[in-house]
């Protein structure tokens, strides 16, 4: 045990935080750079560093082949538009790294899986609706273990740090991480931050081991803590420094994953040799570039259990209306997955469908002719949904990370449709909201979520032993693989409502779409399609891309 900048400390310093959480109850999709064997391929064998035929490794931006040491992203061209968006690998900017046999290979429960190491060409492509004659597109690097590894066992000191809000799967991809590090790698020397990024240099570390995290993963919340704000770059990689850390595990939302990519630039400016990997977590999905985040799955379906109160007290009276507020700052999947699972609803509203209403067309109107077909009905909203509405009274208030606080629309929302239908039309309903949102929250992770954590845990281990660094661990299409972390921090993931998954839900609901054609039109032209489960065009992207194509002669 240590305490902040390496120091001893007192057990029950250390013990106290800890104990009170504690006391609380085959290859397809892949696409190999193998297939450009034809032409000519080599690899130095210190790093990541391509060179082979036809296939260029340059860095985006630069016109500087194999420029390793330079910050600009790491991008591999190859025939037919294949584009790899690579991580960087610490070998890149510390010159003769030694690396050693992946101990794995000695493991029974391993070597006898065939094929069990990743070849260190395989690459999972974003896109996977293409046309005859498109490119290829962007490739992600595929997670998974390797045949060399760049730390000894014996050699690494992990630390893993929780931040942002909270998520079902917290504690479970802590055990996993440790789990992985212990029984995969014989990793023993593993650290918990406590409390978020201000714990690196503000509070005490707290001793991991499988025997700790054996059971946690039965219980919401982390056993780490969590903060918001308190992000001090240099502070905390002095405090990575002083304790001799070289592998940092961050999982967090898409301001964790921000500051786990500025560290990462710290740690390379400084030629440290500790590999940096970011695990995606946020309730809200809105992280782009992967399948989904882990926790969402669960959080839809713990969203069910409301949204069937909602039903049950709204079909049990005259011209009853449930309405559920579910999380979703900026991005509405909690609420368009649940009304889809559900079935029960009746009109769902988010952040990125503007409503209105008043008037012909709008909410109230809608309102009024369901309650008269049915009887009664459900209303969800995300708690970003229709903002704009509240903006006489604009919150420009923000929580320590700086994201802005919101009004509850939940509240609002109840109060004008109580308002509304009293005053204006005298038709009497029976109104009953529901805000379930932190309970959602806090609920330990389902089976398919414990998997996930399972999978995305292992990735990360795997990628850091084998020296990549600086990238986030995330599933595309299906598939594990190593993202580099300024494609996970350039933008948010959002609903795109001219996608399918969104008219999937209205034509679920029957709920009117609230746009004008003229709306339709514009929509189309700004956004890229939604990235979880949708099977329409992935029009996103792309900072490569785009650099790509400013490359060409
Ligand atoms: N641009 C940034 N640079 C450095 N650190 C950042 C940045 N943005 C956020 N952080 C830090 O990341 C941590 C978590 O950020 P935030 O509170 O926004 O949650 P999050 O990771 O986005 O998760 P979620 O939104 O799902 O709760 C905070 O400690 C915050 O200070
Ligand atoms: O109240 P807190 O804990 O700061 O966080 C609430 C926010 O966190 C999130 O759950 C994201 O993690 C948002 O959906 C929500 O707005
Ligand atoms: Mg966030």
């Amino acid at each position: 045990m240590d305490s902040a900048y390496g120091g001893p400390s007192t057990a029950s310093a250390i013990a106290s935080p800890l104990k009170s959480r504690f006391s609380k109850p085959s290859n397809s999709g892949i696409f190999s750079l193998r297939k450009f064997s034809a032409v000519s391929f080599s690899r130095r064998s210190s790093g990541s560093d391509f060179k082979f035929g036809s296939t260029k490794a340059i860095m985006a931006g630069t016109s500087t082949p194999n420029n390793t040491k330079s910050n600009k992203p790491k991008v591999v061209t190859g025939p037919g538009g294949y584009i790899l968006e690579d991580v960087p690998h610490l070998a890149d900017y510390i010159d003769d790294l030694p690396n050693y046999p992946n101990p794995l290979q000695n493991n029974p429960a391993y070597s006898v899986v065939k094929q069990y190491f990743v070849h260190q060409d395989d690459t999972v492509p974003q896109k996977i609706v293409v046309h005859k004659d498109g490119p290829r597109g962007i490739h992600f690097r595929r997670a998974g273990p390797r045949q060399k590894v760049y730390f000894e066992s014996d050699e690494v000191h992990a630390c893993i740090v929780t931040c942002g809000g909270l998520c079902p799967g917290l504690n479970t991809m802590i055990r996993e991480l440790v789990c992985g590090l212990y029984h995969m790698y014989g990793v023993k020397k593993v650290l918990g931050i406590d409390g978020g990024y201000r714990g690196f240099y503000a509070k005490n570390t707290i001793p991991l081991n499988p025997k700790v995290v054996n059971d946690i993963h039965k219980r919401g919340g982390t056993i780490l803590g969590t903060s918001r704000g308190g992000h001090d770059t240099k502070k905390i990689v002095d405090s990575i420094q002083d304790r001799g850390i070289n592998q940092v595990y961050i999982i967090g939302g898409d301001g964790t994953q921000r500051g786990a990519s500025v560290i990462f630039e710290e740690i390379r400016r400084r030629g440290l040799k500790v590999a940096v990997a970011g695990i995606p977590k946020t309730i809200d999905n809105d992280i782009p570039v992967i399948d989904k985040s882990f926790g969402f799955d669960t959080a839809v379906e713990e969203a069910q259990r409301a949204i069937n109160a909602a039903h049950v007290e709204a079909e049990s009276i005259e011209n009853g209306i449930g309405v559920v507020k579910l999380m979703g700052r900026y991005s509405g999947f909690i609420a368009m997955y649940a009304t889809l699972a559900s079935r029960d609803v009746d009109c769902c509203l988010i952040p990125e469908s503007p409503f209105y209403l008043e008037g012909p067309g709008g909410l109230f109107e809608f309102i009024e002719k369901r309650l008269k077909e049915h009887g009664h009905m459900v209303i969800v909203l995300a708690e970003g949904a229709g903002q704009e509405l509240l903006s006489e009274s604009v919150n420009s208030m923000t929580d320590a990370s700086g994201n802005k606080l919101l009004h509850d629309v939940g509240l609002w929302m109840s109060q004008r449709i109580k308002d509304h239908f009293a005053k204006e039309t005298k038709f009497p309903i029976n109104l009953k909201y529901i805000d379930p949102t932190y309970m959602i929250r806090a609920v330990p992770s389902n089976a398919s979520d414990n998997v996930y954590c399972t999978l995305l845990a292992q990735s990360a281990v795997h990628g850091a032993m084998a020296g990549y660094t600086g990238f986030t661990s995330g599933l595309v299409n299906g598939r594990q693989t190593y993202i580099p972390f300024y494609r996970i921090i350039e933008k948010q993931n959002k609903v795109v409502i001219t996608d399918r998954m969104w008219a999937r839900l209205l034509s679920s609901t029957n709920q009117p779409s609230f746009l004008s054609a003229k709306d339709v039109e514009e929509k189309k032209e700004d956004e890229p399609s939604t990235m979880l489960l949708d099977d329409g065009p992935r029009t996103d992207d792309s900072l490569a891309e785009k650099e790509m194509s400013q490359l060409k002669p």
